[in-house]
């Protein structure tokens, strides 16, 4: 999971030049070049930014304002990407496909520079040019001096209401003015309107924007236990606190793996399987698609506390790696397995009291903390992940003992990948019900969860500060 980010920052610590704040000359590589390096790996080699930024801030030795200006250049720049994009394309009066790749970068992040932040324009013009001789494009470096000075003529705001001059649609304009792929509008939309909540789409698209405040997760039994009156406390997780440094890594709970960064989305999801009512001691849990090990870990302590075993499968073998590492610090008797979860119900039917399916999704509810992460992913990806959901789903229906219990999660608030899933493994199946999971999570939350209706429980970044999880429990009838 992503440690955070920081929220937007002026960016004029490093706004004027390619020197550090404390004015001496930097011996690494500049915040600006760090970004570029990031944002050009995203572009170029699908890389994550929220592995590559700290990994590279680090090395560097970057830190204070710069360190931050690089974050907010680098998040800033990739999250409205696909609106700088409209922006250079007209200033440049060509197609970006029409613009050398290297060249491109340098521009998005000087159209960022001068319209998401507060960087002085003759400086981001001035180092733009600078940084696109020092990453191998100099033929290009008039080019970004002539369209980045036509992208500074106009704010953010007017830029955006050109661009929405000829658009017709109210999703279509929203689109732009929040800067979000209108597919993934479409689905937001709609997964709002499913609950009488469309009026929500422009505070959903803006809370998109803002990055979440970084969480953790207590494990019962292992960490100190949190005090009733602890300002810290997160709303809904009786497990949540906010990192009061932002720094997790300061913690030394976490640094002890008793503490982890998660969030309060994702500890409910584990906790409405976990609690939905008490636990039997010998019974088995299961989670299906557990890499890289967020939920296990929470999902081993649940089952140590309450004598259950837990297995955690996941199918690609290196994140199954990833959920080993998690354990192994506080939970090393559970066993990790590296195999796909669609044969579980053949080669172990009935074999588990409750078991989570936090399905592999298109992430659409957690844009806040994954910056490029709305313009990786294509419409065409929503049908065969719903297809692969579905098979999960159902493969979990059938190892699950009558009378238990199955989670069906996705970080995602698409309408295909969560309520037509459900329903869709439910029409074919007499033995499994869905139970009223609002109830059952309002036994388990802090403060009541302003839920809409139906049997499912989704959440949202703009109505209760987490991830847009979705979360339904299932029960296979007992006999
Ligand atoms: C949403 S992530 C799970 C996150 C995890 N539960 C956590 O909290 O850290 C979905 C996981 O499912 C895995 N996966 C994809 N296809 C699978 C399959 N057929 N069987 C089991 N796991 C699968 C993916 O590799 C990915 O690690």
């Amino acid at each position: 999971m992503n440690p955070g980010e920081p929220r937007r920052s002026s960016g004029r610590a490093s706004g004027g030049a390619s020197r550090g704040s404390s004015g001496r000359a930097p011996a690494g590589p500049s915040p600006r070049r760090i970004a570029f390096d990031v944002v050009h790996a995203v572009a170029r080699d699908d890389a994550y930014a929220n592995l590559l930024l700290p990994t590279r801030i680090r090395r560097a030795r970057l830190t204070g304002s710069d360190a931050g200006f690089a974050t907010e250049l680098t998040y800033g720049t990739l999250r409205s990407r696909g609106l700088y994009d409209a922006v250079i394309a007209r200033a440049a009066g060509r197609a970006i496909d029409r613009i050398d790749p290297l060249a491109l970068d340098v521009l998005r992040l000087g159209a960022h520079q001068l319209l998401g932040m507060e960087t002085p324009p003759h400086a981001a013009v001035d180092e733009s040019v600078r940084l696109a001789r020092q990453v191998g494009a100099p033929r290009a470096a008039g080019f970004v001096n002539a369209v980045l000075r036509r992208v500074g003529e106009r704010s953010l705001d007017e830029w955006q209401t050109l661009l929405t001059a000829g658009v017709s649609s109210v999703r279509g304009i929203l689109a732009i003015r929040h800067a979000h792929p209108e597919w993934v509008v479409d689905a937001l939309a709609d997964a709002l309107a499913a609950e009488g909540r469309g009026a929500e789409l422009d505070a959903l698209l803006a809370a998109d924007n803002d990055p979440p405040r970084v969480t953790l997760v207590a494990l019962p039994g292992l960490a100190e236990p949190l005090a009733a009156d602890d300002p810290s406390r997160t709303r809904y997780s009786p497990l949540g606190v906010r990192s009061r440094s932002g720094d997790p890594a300061a913690d030394p709970e976490v640094t002890s793996g008793v503490r982890r960064v998660q969030d309060e989305g994702s500890q409910l999801a584990a906790l409405a399987l976990s609690r939905a009512r008490p636990a039997t001691p010998g019974e088995r849990w299961l989670d299906l698609c557990a890499g890289p090990g967020g939920k296990a870990a929470l999902l081993a302590a649940e089952a140590r506390a309450a004598g259950a075993q837990l297995v955690a499968n996941e199918a690609v073998p290196q994140r199954a790696e990833l959920v080993r590492r998690a354990l192994a610090p506080v939970a090393p008797e559970v066993e990790v397995r590296a195999g796909d979860g669609r044969t579980i119900g053949d080669t172990e039917p009935g074999a588990f009291d409750r078991i989570l399916v936090d399905a592999p999704c298109t992430g659409l509810g957690a844009l806040r903390r994954r910056p490029e992460a709305r313009w990786r992913k294509s419409a065409d990806d929503v049908a065969p992940l719903a297809a692969l959901q579905r098979e999960l789903l159902t493969a979990a229906l059938d190892a699950v003992a009558p009378g238990g219990l199955v989670a069906y999660v996705t970080c995602s608030p698409h309408p295909e990948e969560t309520r037509a899933v459900v329903d869709a493994a439910l029409a074919t199946r007499a033995d499994a019900t869905a139970l009223d999971t609002p109830a059952i999570l309002s036994r388990i939350v802090r403060e009541p969860l302003d839920l809409g209706p139906g049997t499912a429980a989704q959440l949202w970044p703009h109505r209760h500060g987490t991830d847009a999880m979705f979360i339904q429990l299932i029960e296979r009838a007992a006999h």
